[in-house]
């Protein structure tokens, strides 16, 4: 891990100017995940942002045999899965991110078999993996659990040849239907997937997935239907503009009664989002593919109710709680996905916020001034939304740990510094 890595912010400067989205976290680790499923040639990513996750994404390429090599600069990774050779998903990678299980569908196909040691991912209380083993096992893979040296549980997971079945998902899981979509793509006959997510990344993944020669339909409709294939060949995509990084932008617009252009932002994607940002009094102007936002009157409350796509995003949820610390009333916020995202409110509380939780409810009793503080990400969405609290907050703001939020956005420190912001990103 080396050094405690943190951000320090200094409040109070309003921003303004233009701000590049990067390429969404969420879209590019299930396409790494897919391009390990071509047997042979090259696949290039475009607009990957560089983030941890992605670093992650790319060790654990490696570890399993494929040549992958990130060229930060470009934004461009290139993989090469024609030499993977390893079942091993190791947990002392696989357990730093949650994207590792996107690898599974690939072992599965390519190697018979995934061995996974660990998956990680922000600890937002239970989150379960049951939909996707229970749908390799009606394709007629083996799903076995033993205790490995360290006493962790290692899933083990025979795939012998796959075949395509009636599946579903009880929610509508993101990377669930993700990786049920990459069983089927190379799996024996025909999937159905029922109850499928609809959001912006699974379409991306389904649009790179069909450019490789799945067949795949129905994507955005609940209802997806899979044709196996034989092969699937390397190609090469642009990953799409990361709504959840565009989100924070806007919200840093409006807590700090900025006016910004969010080059690559999309108001579609925003889903609900953007009509309860529109109700906290945050403007928009969508002019083709740059976003502008601004927001120059009092915030007022709101009313969250976190929901798959196109519902309130839950990785929106943590800014907007730090958002509506300035709102003049009482927010009411419902996360539905997770059971347990509202460790920001303690640290919030460390500013001068006012919050109360009641399970999975809080209400937020603003508006309180925010004043500067030593705090701590729990969480990626946690440390977004304590960077919005500290470039709203009066003196200095320092959060640790800063590789939560490295873990998903890319160039903090250097994006907002160029939107006049007052915020570095030091080692201690
Ligand atoms: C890498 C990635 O894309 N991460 C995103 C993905 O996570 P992830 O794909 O892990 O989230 P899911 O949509 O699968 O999970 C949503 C809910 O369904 C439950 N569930 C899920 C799968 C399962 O087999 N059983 C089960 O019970 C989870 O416990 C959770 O309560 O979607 C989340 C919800 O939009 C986002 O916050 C994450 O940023
Ligand atoms: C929960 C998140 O990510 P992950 O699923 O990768 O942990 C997130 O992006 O906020």
């Amino acid at each position: 891990m080396g050094h405690e890595v943190r951000y320090r912010v200094r409040g109070g400067r309003r921003l303004q100017g233009t701000v590049f989205v990067q390429g969404a976290k969420n879209a590019v680790l299930p396409m790494i995940g897919a391009s390990l499923m071509a047997g042979e040639g090259r696949t290039v990513l475009r607009n990957v942002p560089i983030i941890e996750d992605v670093r992650r994404a790319v060790e654990l390429a490696r570890a399993i045999g494929a040549k992958a090599e990130l060229h930060e600069a470009e934004r461009t990774l290139v993989i090469d899965a024609s030499t993977l050779d390893n079942p091993v998903l190791p947990a002392e990678i696989a357990s730093r991110f949650r994207g590792s299980f996107l690898f599974v569908p690939a072992l599965l196909h390519r190697l018979g078999e995934a061995v996974i040691e660990g998956v990680g991912g922000c600890n937002l209380g239970s989150r379960n993996l049951d939909f996707h083993y229970n749908g390799f096992k009606r394709m007629g893979a083996t799903v076995t659990e033993q205790v490995g040296d360290n006493g962790d549980g290692v899933i083990h997971i025979k795939a012998g040849n796959l075949r395509g079945a009636t599946l579903y998902c009880d929610t509508p899981s993101h990377t669930g239907t993700e990786n049920l979509i990459m069983a089927a793509a190379l799996a024996e006959g025909t999937t159905l997937i029922k109850n499928a997510a609809l959001e912006p990344e699974v379409l991306d993944n389904i649009e790179i997935l069909r450019a490789m020669g799945a067949k795949i339909s129905g994507g955005g409709t609940g209802f997806i239907t899979v044709e196996g294939v034989k092969s699937l060949t390397a190609v090469e995509h642009i990953v799409m503009p990361d709504r959840i990084d565009a989100g924070v932008f806007v919200m840093a617009a409006a807590i700090t009664g900025g006016e910004l252009s969010l080059v690559g932002a999309n108001l579609e994607h925003l889903g609900v989002a953007a009509d309860k940002l529109e109700q906290m009094g945050v403007e928009f102007h969508q002019e083709g593919a740059v976003l502008q936002v601004r927001r120059d009157r009092p915030l007022r409350p709101i009313n969250v109710i976190t929901d798959e796509y196109p519902g309130f995003a839950t990785d929106l949820q943590s800014p907007i709680m730090a958002l509506s610390c300035l709102a003049d009333g009482p927010s009411y916020i419902y996360e539905r996905i997770f059971d347990g995202r509202f460790k920001l409110a303690d640290e919030l509380t460390k500013m001068g916020a006012s919050i109360e939780v009641d399970g999975n409810r809080a209400k937020v009793n603003g508006a309180t001034p925010l004043r500067g503080a030593e705090v701590e990400a729990h969480d990626l969405r946690c440390g977004s939304a304590l960077v919005l609290a500290g470039l709203a907050a009066e003196g200095e703001t320092t959060i640790t740990s800063a590789y939560y939020l490295d873990r998903g956005h890319a160039h903090t420190a250097e994006r907002l510094s160029q939107l006049g912001a007052d915020i570095t990103r030091e080692t201690v």
